[in-house]
């Protein structure tokens, strides 16, 4: 369970979070809005990659802030840019060294990486240099090194934004078959349209919180 404790956040003078009080229990949460909304800084909290001015984001009874390393090693975050989390030379190197922190053995571990490059359609390019991978491919490649280590919860920042139709709905299979706690940010409302709530967020506030129907014709309202 995630909660935001009336979390204000600004970067320099200007206030992107106000007074967001929320409790996110639910399996599948999306989060849609305006471009500069907030979405990233909110989502990014849940992992303390951004810490709140004021107010407080608690994880499973956790204080984000105060624990960073205890909150990381049970959420794990997926970049938009694919860039900022592929190191590893090769594919499989990548998805193994997610795997360095588990108490996996080197078998298993071989096994973990091989299944879950098979459900990513990345099986024949295992040993594929990262760098070369389309921008799509290092997208899913990025998305399987956190799904790897099964966190307790997965906070996706538009994980679609390089993906074509197919990989997308893919993804959208992958993500109904988690039992991790999700919370994606997207702008792709298809992606978001069966999860369990989503929160529409405008100018640092939370406008709207409700079922994926009612949310999303909300925010199309809003932008048209
Ligand atoms: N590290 C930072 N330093 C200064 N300003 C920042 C920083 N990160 C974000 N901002 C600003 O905070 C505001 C909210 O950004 P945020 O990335 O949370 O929005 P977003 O809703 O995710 O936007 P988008 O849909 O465009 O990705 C924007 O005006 C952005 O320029």
């Amino acid at each position: 369970m995630i909660e935001f404790r009336d979390v204000t956040h600004a970067y320099d003078a200007r206030t992107v979070l106000r007074e967001v009080s929320l409790t996110l229990s639910e399996r599948r949460v999306g989060i849609v809005g305006a471009n500069g909304s907030g979405k990233s800084t909110l989502a990014r909290m849940i992992n303390a990659l951004v810490t709140p001015d004021q107010g407080s984001v608690v994880v499973d009874g956790v204080d984000a802030s105060r624990h960073k390393r205890q909150v990381r090693r049970s959420v794990g975050f997926v970049f938009s840019d694919p860039d900022r989390q592929i190191i590893m030379p090769t594919v499989r190197e990548d998805i193994e060294l997610s795997l360095t922190r588990t108490e996996l053995n080197r078998a298993q571990r071989a096994e973990r990486t091989r299944a879950v490059l098979d459900r990513f359609g990345l099986a024949d390019h295992v040993d594929h240099p990262s760098a070369r991978l389309s921008g799509g491919q290092k997208q899913l490649l990025a998305l399987a090194s956190i799904l790897v280590t099964e966190p307790q919860i997965i906070v996706a920042d538009e994980p679609t934004t390089l993906l074509d139709l197919r990989n997308s709905r893919m993804l959208r299979e992958v993500f109904a078959g988690l039992d991790e706690q999700l919370i994606v940010v997207t702008h792709d409302l298809d992606l978001v349209d069966d999860f369990d709530r989503v929160l529409v967020i405008d100018d640092g506030r939370v406008v709207v919180d409700d079922l994926p129907g009612p949310a999303l014709t909300a925010y199309r309202a809003m932008m048209s």
